[in-house]
């Protein structure tokens, strides 16, 4: 059976990021996707200029509606904007009991615009991030839910993924997008044991727009169809360098553009 698989996420026009990333991904991997809103973006690959936020009692009447109609294998977490938005979720998460819920605690789109409000950010740690069955954070985000410096290798990344699990995590994959160097390192850390290295080739691509919904959408729309968190990660990380790897067929802007979802149908050469 087709697993159902939820985003609940921003809107982003440019189709690069949030909930467009995120439904593209999950039919490109065998999902069926389904989608609740927490904001309109206007947005291109140019940058963020406009938020239009969801009030947060009709966030949670999209994700009752649905879920007192379909059951859904997995949910993906993007943007979320507000404190209100993020209590409505977390409750969501247990009055329906989801599972295999993977959290992107969206802050700040590659534009540089802020996408989380800053007073938001401790209802992300102490509301989701114990909920979340995987976080993803890049560094930027780590160092601000541990409320620590942002860190620049591995060794301290390793020490990072180790207090976000301190701090209420079940998994955490931290993100090494930015990190400089030859290759592009993700870290998988699980209590009771050293934390697995992901690594792939960095591509030299300015294309980077959506990276992280995309990655985070892909375990979601295969965790229910592989065996562990462990396998799903690292066919997502997979999936993810190859849409970067055409990312620069695509034509969406001026800006950082957006990856490209549907390279394992159409590869480059066959245009
Ligand atoms: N140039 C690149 N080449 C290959 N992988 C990349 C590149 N940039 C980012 N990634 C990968 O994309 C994913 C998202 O990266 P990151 O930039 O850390 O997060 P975010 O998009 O949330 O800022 C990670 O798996 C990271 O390793
Ligand atoms: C609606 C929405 N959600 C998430 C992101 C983050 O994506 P990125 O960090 O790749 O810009 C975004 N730009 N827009």
């Amino acid at each position: 059976m087709t697993p159902n698989i939820l985003t609940i996420a921003g809107s982003d026009p440019s189709g690069g990021a949030g909930i467009q990333a995120d439904l593209k991904t999950f039919s490109a991997l065998g999902g069926y996707g389904m989608s609740v809103l927490t904001a309109l973006t206007a947005q291109a690959t140019t940058g963020v200029t406009g938020v239009f936020p969801v009030p947060a009692e009709f966030v949670r009447a999209q994700l009752d509606t649905l879920l007192s109609d379909a059951k859904v294998d997995a949910v993906k977490i993007g943007m979320l904007g507000d404190t209100d938005v993020i209590n409505a979720v977390a409750s969501a998460i247990d009055d329906h009991g989801l599972h295999n819920v993977v959290l992107d605690p969206v802050m700040v789109a590659k534009s540089g615009d802020r996408l989380l409000a800053v007073e938001a950010i401790a209802a992300v740690r102490d509301q989701l991030v114990p909920r979340a069955d995987l976080i993803t954070p890049n560094l930027p985000e780590s160092a601000e839910l541990l409320g620590e410096d942002e860190v620049h290798d591995l060794p301290a990344m390793r020490a990072q993924a180790g207090r976000l699990l301190d701090i209420g995590a079940k998994r955490v994959l931290l993100k090494g997008g930015h990190l400089a160097g030859e290759s592009s390192t993700d870290l998988l850390a699980e209590p009771g044991s050293s934390p697995q290295a992901f690594s792939a080739e960095r591509l030299p691509t300015k294309n980077t727009h959506g990276t992280g919904c995309t990655l985070s959408s892909a375990i979601a729309a295969l965790r229910p169809q592989r065996r562990d968190f462990y396998e799903a990660v690292r066919e997502a990380k997979d999936y993810l360098t190859e849409a970067l790897r055409y990312a620069d067929d695509l034509n969406a802007g001026r800006g950082k553009g957006p990856v490209h979802h549907f390279h394992a149908l159409w590869p480059a050469d066959d245009h």
